[in-house]
């Protein structure tokens, strides 16, 4: 197993020998391959009472009817009853085998959907933001859907029949190997082909796999994104990126006919040859032949037996040539979804994982820089120490590097050099169970389930009626609650689309408050909150801060008033560092976004960037870290 580039974040199973993915089988979906034996022999029983009949045919003619005598009627008789009974047991096996193997596969399946679901919210943050989550549902939905529609197509008579060939073709050689041998060749011939172009077809059909994943990411974003094209009237962009997807999908559909037609067509040759040759070799060297041919010495019913033979072990064949393309397509699939439980989970758990002190929680960076892909550092050479329950709050311009120490601090990305501890523990080492309950982020946009207000708050934590009700209390929501139809009971809709932006963060910052955490960190809203709301927002926030570690991200300037200190971000640097009072009377970064956002507010316009032409220049915008300016809270 290998890794993907930086782009992709899942393990590649695509260079997987058999062996190492059967051995995932098996570790996966134990259910799969346990009691293989019962399976084994219920394929065997199935394919060896279909071949009765050819037998009983023969016992019939040899011993009956080509030679009529007194028991003549018994003879047939005793042939059709066991003739009936193998074709009654074939049935019988039959059905149980499908019945065994058509429920297990769906539990299989529906275990590897759970497991991978599990699993995705297991991988660590940063490999998960690289991958675009339209793939990883199709991974879990439709790619497995692949492996449902081979099963329902056919996918266990594969099975009876194989047990059918090699029953076939062993008595085919034991009436005469003369017969079996160069038929024999030809099926081997073309299983050898046939693996090689089954390796062709299973590589064209992980791109088809890979492309209609692609296209449900691009329907689903037409769909999701509806809003925005229908405003911006790029409904024509959108359908072409939909009719590119389509056909991207199209083609790589076509590139799999090729090998798959090439391996039909041969079937067929080596089919047509291995019966035309038992049929017409059969009956000439069993009656009339040349000198240099074999003399079969077979008896009428054995040659009828052996033409029947024939169909037996052509007929599995033919079905193993037709079904290539749906084996291929269910074997991409199924691998797709098995690279979502091959990658590593990121959980921090067991004897090396390590608690968080109690009480409020101290923050601490050495040294750090954090990158997105190759992309140049987002934040360097960070050091700061921020207090236990310190509120602290961050502010810079747009793309300063304000969200991603939010990230860094909640583990959503992890430091590339440098050191980060949260209460003295380096933050890789803090257990997830401690990590959850101790620290949280309220985010700027926060997701909601599709559930009631109250469900929401309670979601991740076992909270009862009366902490609910202490919570809303708490933090002054009871009179906007009861503003709603449904009180707590109200339905917010799809990722809470039926609030409003302020509405979502009340709903997010009570959720926070049930968990109790002792390091908060907030990522203010920018946008979408009526004054009303606001006053709530503001309200519930005061209370929430007290007692915990805070770190907030302020989007305007009465939020970073309010905090004990603030930290200035410049391009991924802290180029001030204080409280509020003392850094507005200095000139520099602060003093520059404090007028900025003074006058907007006088203004009541959009807050424009301090680097905008209209902004005032109070400093160099280009400059990095002053000497004067170390980032550690010992030097403000
Ligand atoms: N997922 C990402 N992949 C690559 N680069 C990113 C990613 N997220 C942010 N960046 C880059 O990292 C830098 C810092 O971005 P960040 O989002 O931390 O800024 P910010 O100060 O929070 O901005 P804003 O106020 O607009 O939220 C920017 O150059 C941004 O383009």
């Amino acid at each position: 197993m290998s890794e993907r580039g930086v782009g992709e974040g899942l393990a590649d199973l695509g260079p997987a020998r058999a062996g190492e993915l059967l051995r995932l089988l098996r570790t996966t979906t134990p259910v799969l391959t346990s009691g293989l034996t019962l399976t084994a022999l219920l394929a065997l029983v199935a394919g060896a009472g279909r071949i009765v009949t050819p037998l009983t045919v023969q016992y019939a003619l040899d011993h009956g009817l080509l030679h009529p005598h007194p028991g003549t009627a018994d003879v047939v008789l005793r042939a059709v009853g066991i003739g009936a009974a193998g074709t009654v047991l074939a049935a019988l096996a039959s059905w149980w085998l499908n019945r065994r193997i058509f429920r297990r596969t769906e539990t299989a399946l529906a275990q590897l959907r759970a497991d991978g679901v599990a699993r995705i919210h297991e991988i660590q943050f940063e490999r998960f933001g690289r991958l675009p989550s339209a793939d990883l549902v199709s991974r879990l939905t439709s790619d497995l859907d692949a492996v449902t529609t081979f099963v329902q197509n056919g996918g266990v008579l594969l099975l009876v029949n194989a047990a059918q060939m090699v029953i076939a073709a062993l008595l085919i050689t034991a009436y005469s190997w003369q017969l079996a041998l160069p038929a024999l060749a030809a099926a081997t011939l073309l299983l050898v082909v046939m693996r090689r172009i089954q390796a062709v077809v299973g590589r064209r059909f992980t791109v088809v796999r890979e492309r209609v994943s692609a296209m449900q990411s691009v329907i689903g974003e037409a769909v999701t994104g509806i809003g925005v094209v229908r405003s911006t009237g790029t409904e024509r962009r959108s359908r072409a990126a939909m009719d590119a997807a389509v056909e991207e999908t199209a083609a790589a559909q076509r590139h799999t006919l090729v090998p798959l037609h090439t391996n039909t067509a041969l079937g067929e040759v080596a089919i047509s040859f291995i019966t035309a040759f038992i049929v017409v070799a059969g009956v000439r060297w069993s009656t009339d032949h040349a000198r240099w041919e074999p003399a079969l010495h077979l008896s009428a019913g054995e040659l009828v037996a052996m033409l029947l033979l024939v169909t037996f072990f052509v007929r599995p064949l033919q079905q193993l040539v037709q079904m290539l393309g749906e084996v291929q397509n269910a074997v991409a699939g199924w691998r797709r979804a098995m690279e979502v439980l091959a990658t590593p989970s990121g959980v921090v758990a067991g004897p090396a994982a390590r608690e968080l002190p109690p009480g409020p929680i101290a923050v601490d960076l050495h040294d750090v820089s954090v990158a997105y892909g190759d992309n140049p550092p987002a934040l360097r050479d960070l050091t700061i120490g921020i207090d236990p329950g310190e509120h602290v709050a961050v502010v810079g311009e747009t793309g300063s590097g304000k969200s991603t120490f939010a990230r860094l601090l909640t583990r959503q990305l992890a430091a590339r050099q440098g050191r980060v501890l949260l209460g003295g523990v380096p933050i890789g080492q803090v257990s997830d169970l401690s990590f959850q309950r101790r620290v949280a982020i309220v985010p700027q946009d926060p997701f909601l389930f599709d559930a009631s207000i109250a469900d929401n708050i309670l979601a991740g934590v076992r909270g009862d009626a009366r902490a609910l009700d202490e919570i809303v209390d708490s933090l002054g929501l009871r009179a906007w609650i009861e503003t709603l139809a449904d009180g707590l009971d109200t339905r917010v809709g799809v990722r809470g689309a039926r609030l409003s932006a302020g509405e979502r963060q009340l709903v997010a910052l009570a959720r926070t408050a049930l968990v109790d955490p002792d390091l908060l960190v907030l990522d203010e809203a920018t946008s979408g909150v009526d004054p009303a709301t606001d006053v709530r927002v503001q309200h519930a926030l005061g209370a929430l801060t007290v007692g915990r570690t805070t770190v907030s991200i302020a989007h305007r300037m009465v939020t970073a008033e309010h905090a004990d200190r603030i930290l200035v971000f410049d391009h991924g640097q802290v180029v001030q560092n204080g409280p509020h009072g003392e850094l507005v009377a200095r000139p520099g970064r602060y003093a520059e976004l404090h007028t900025v956002w003074v006058g907007h507010t006088l203004a009541g316009g959009p807050v424009p960037s301090p680097r905008d032409e209209s902004a005032p220049r109070g400093c160099d915008e280009r400059r990095g870290p002053t000497s004067t300016v170390r980032n550690d809270r010992s030097t403000p």
